[in-house]
């Protein structure tokens, strides 16, 4: 069994706001896509790497796949995070259905080995395994006019992370059905929770340090985490 990992680097970035790509910027003298990548490389359980990318991050992709021996093929990603999920799958090569993928944002550059661990251990007994951390704000619905509809019970919510953890035939059924659909699902988990009737998806510990870079300050927060590895 062959432990694939894809690297998701294909967005554009908008709500970060910069002009070039976010996976581009700058952590601590190396792109945030290459924190990402360093990191799941440096797993020993992880086999192979195939990052997708944004045509203006193709360059650094590249450039990492030659410093990393991991990385098997870099690809272009799609219109939307489903889109480059699938293109990522299609461009493993040899991938079997008892293999195990692993999806990763490259917008979170400080994954660990612990959370690495826990999705691979937990794919033992499930489908699918996403590290997702507790909700710590109360939650409420509310309507287009802003007003509060309900409460929301915090406890029975969590917030997930990635890398999201399957078995490969699982990944692929549940992207082959969902090709198409006007919906843009926002994570893997929830692509195989829509699609594939009766798969057990279950969370393990995250870590609020896994954080997606997705505004500027998430990069300031990145930076001072990182100096304290
Ligand atoms: N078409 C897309 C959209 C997103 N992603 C990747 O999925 C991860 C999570 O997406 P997000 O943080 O939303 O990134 P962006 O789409 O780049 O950001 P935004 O939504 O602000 O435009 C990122 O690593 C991003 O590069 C991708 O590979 N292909
Ligand atoms: C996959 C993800 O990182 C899990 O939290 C998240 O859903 C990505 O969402 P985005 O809207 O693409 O940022």
């Amino acid at each position: 069994m062959t432990v694939h990992a894809l690297v998701l680097a294909g967005g554009t970035g908008t709500r970060f706001g910069a002009t070039t790509p976010k996976q581009l910027l700058d952590l601590e003298g190396s792109t945030v896509l290459s924190h990402a990548v360093r990191r799941l490389a440096a797993h020993p359980g992880i086999d192979c790497i195939v990052l997708v990318t944004h045509a203006e991050s193709a360059r650094e992709a590249h450039r990492i796949a030659v410093a990393e021996a991991k990385v098997v093929a870099v690809v272009e990603g799609g219109r939307t995070r489903a889109d480059s999920t699938r293109l990522g799958l299609a461009a493993v090569p040899g991938l079997a259905d008892d293999d195990v993928v692993l999806v990763h944002d490259a917008a979170r550059p400080l994954v660990t080995d612990t959370i690495v661990d826990a999705c691979l251990h937990a794919l033992d007994e499930h489908d699918a395994v996403t590290p997702a951390v507790d909700v710590v704000d109360t939650l409420v619905e509310v309507d287009d006019a802003g007003v509060i509809l309900r409460g929301v019970d915090r406890r029975s919510v969590r917030r997930v992370q990635t890398p999201q953890a399957f078995r490969a035939g699982v990944l692929r059924q549940a992207h082959a059905a969902a090709a198409g659909e006007d919906a843009e699902p926002t994570d893997d988990c929830g692509v195989v929770l829509a699609h594939v009737p009766g798969a057990s998806v279950a969370v393990v510990p995250g870590d609020e340090r896994n954080l997606k870079i997705t505004r500027p300050a998430d990069l300031d927060l990145a930076r001072r985490w990182l100096a304290e590895d």
